[in-house]
């Protein structure tokens, strides 16, 4: 069986960035997003990864950006992934020369299928939870039951996720990765080195299991 991935987002300092892949993260985020409380600009974003260790996944995060201000960030940041979650289409998704993950919200109706196709190039749907106003980082599960057995592309685990519920969404989602940001937080924006060992032991728990 294949271990889960594990991306820690919101990253902000070195400090946090080293705990989290010390712990075990596969992948690292960096929100591009100004209205969150986890938005990092590029200059940062560029000292962090350059701090990093190799093999570390480095996911820029956009909300319906303009395509010269990604453009822009990627001409500062050594980003290696995108990740969009706003109303992108594949076209625009595709349009960056970087590999790149599509987030879907999770509300009545969503078909994941229908939108693998739709965002064919797409290495993998982040699938999150819905709230109208946020884009992500909401701190909110849904209903894993609605995620459909075989998507047809690799699903990453997002929203309300934390050292509690890690090991049983693991067991019963059996997602390609997991992606976390509130639940790993002592506060906002700012990462908790024990929280996040703690939820890379929940993933390991969930995958023996
Ligand atoms: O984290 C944010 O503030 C954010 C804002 C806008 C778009 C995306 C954002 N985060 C994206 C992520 O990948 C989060 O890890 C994901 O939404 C889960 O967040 P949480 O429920 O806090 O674990």
């Amino acid at each position: 069986m294949t271990r889960t991935r594990v991306k820690i987002c919101g990253m902000r300092s070195v400090e946090d960035a080293l705990a989290a892949v010390e712990a075990g993260a596969d992948a690292l985020g960096f929100v591009f997003y100004p209205p969150s409380k986890r938005a990092i600009d590029a200059a940062l974003c560029r000292v962090i990864c350059q701090a990093l260790p190799p093999f570390v996944e480095r996911v820029g995060l956009f909300v319906d950006e303009a395509p010269e201000q990604v453009r822009k960030v990627l001409s500062i940041a050594p980003l290696s992934l995108l990740q969009f979650h706003g109303d992108e289409n594949a076209a625009y998704c595709e349009s960056f020369s970087l590999p790149y993950i599509k987030a879907v919200r999770m509300k009545p109706g969503t078909d994941l299928i229908a939108l693998a196709q739709t965002y064919s190039s797409a290495q993998a749907l982040l699938v999150d939870a819905y709230m109208p106003g946020m884009p992500g980082g909401t701190g909110l599960t849904f209903d894993w039951q609605v995620l459909p057995d075989n998507v047809g592309k690799p699903v990453i685990l997002a929203g309300g996720l934390t050292p509690d519920n890690i090991d049983i969404a693991v067991r019963g989602v059996r997602p390609y990765a997991v992606d976390v940001s509130g639940g790993v937080e002592s506060a906002p924006g700012k990462k908790d080195a024990a929280l996040i060992s703690q939820f890379v032991q929940g993933v390991l728990r969930g995958d023996a299991s």
